[in-house]
């Protein structure tokens, strides 16, 4: 970024007193899956994201989108308590599953973590068998009570993540021998295979090549029929693809959300069309 155009932008807009233009919020009730309002996030004195007001829909793709550092990912993992894994994060606001607050002290944040779950940028396969990857989650919980219906459990994951074929004779082999593309697929099984509602997917295909990539972005498609997604990518050709909504994130504002097509050919803030232009970031 050019020091003209950061002190343009600065001159411009105020970001103490911006506010989120486009459509952040779902008309219908019914039709939203995970809401935020007011939502800050900090790191002990820093704070990261400032009052956040978000619908995520049923049954939609969301793409965050932003420079590096605006805050996607640490918003990303407020919607199901990641980010109380660090010690110094405080999130506060309201934030809801299906209407329920998800910060409430009844809420047992395991168990919002199989509702919600989790997808990273790096595979993280677990150093155990293919089999054992995908069951882990369904045996923590209890899902299932005998070998035949975690073996059918198995099988129905991996199938739904696109990889059954590929590794239906080796699933006694171990998951962090697969491919790259194979490893992340085995991590959304992992994740599906707990029943979500509700998928995270932070950077899920950067570390990927574009061929591996390409099958993620249909797999997404197709969960999108069963499941809520929130995606944070870098790549703007990634999320004018697979999403329907596009939220821009700066300097840990949420500075415009708008129908995916819209944010990429019609931006309604100068800081999104900045952005989508190459002009930062
Ligand atoms: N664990 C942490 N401890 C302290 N500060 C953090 C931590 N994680 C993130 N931050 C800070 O919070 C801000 C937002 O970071 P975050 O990773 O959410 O941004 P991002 O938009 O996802 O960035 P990138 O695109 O580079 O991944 C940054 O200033 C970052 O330095």
């Amino acid at each position: 970024m050019s020091t003209e155009i950061a002190d343009k932008n600065r001159d411009e807009f105020d970001i103490e007193i911006l506010n989120t233009v486009g459509k952040p919020f779902i008309d219908k009730p019914e039709d939203i899956k995970m809401a935020t309002r007011d939502c800050d996030v900090f790191y002990g004195d820093k704070q990261a994201i400032f009052g956040v007001d978000l619908d995520i829909g049923k049954n939609e793709i969301i793409a965050m989108i932003g420079p590096s550092g605006c805050g996607k990912s640490t918003y990303l993992r407020a919607l199901n308590r990641m980010n109380d894994t660090i010690e110094i994060c405080r999130v506060s606001g309201s934030l809801t599953l299906d209407g329920q607050d998800i910060y409430s002290k009844k809420q047992d944040p395991v168990l919002l973590r199989a509702r919600v779950g989790m997808v990273f940028q790096k595979p993280n396969p677990f150093p155990k068998s293919i089999y054992d990857n995908v069951a882990y989650g369904a045996r923590l919980h209890g899902l299932v009570s005998n070998k035949a219906d975690l073996d059918d459990l198995v099988e129905a994951s991996l199938t739904k993540a696109g990889l059954f074929k590929e590794v239906k004779d080796n699933l006694q082999k171990p998951g962090t021998g697969l491919s790259g593309g194979q490893q992340q697929r085995l991590c959304i099984a992992r994740t599906i295979a707990v029943d979500p509602e509700v998928i995270l997917m932070d950077e899920p295909t950067s570390a990927l090549d574009p061929i591996a990539t390409a099958i993620i972005e249909e797999l997404m498609d197709e969960l999108r029929h069963n499941y809520t997604i929130a995606i944070v990518t870098h790549s703007m050709q990634q999320a004018a693809r697979i999403s329907q909504r596009t939220a821009y994130f700066h300097l840990g504002k949420l500075v415009e959300v708008n129908a995916t097509n819209d944010v990429f050919t019609n931006p309604e803030h100068q800081l999104t069309e900045n952005y989508i232009t190459g002009r930062f970031g």
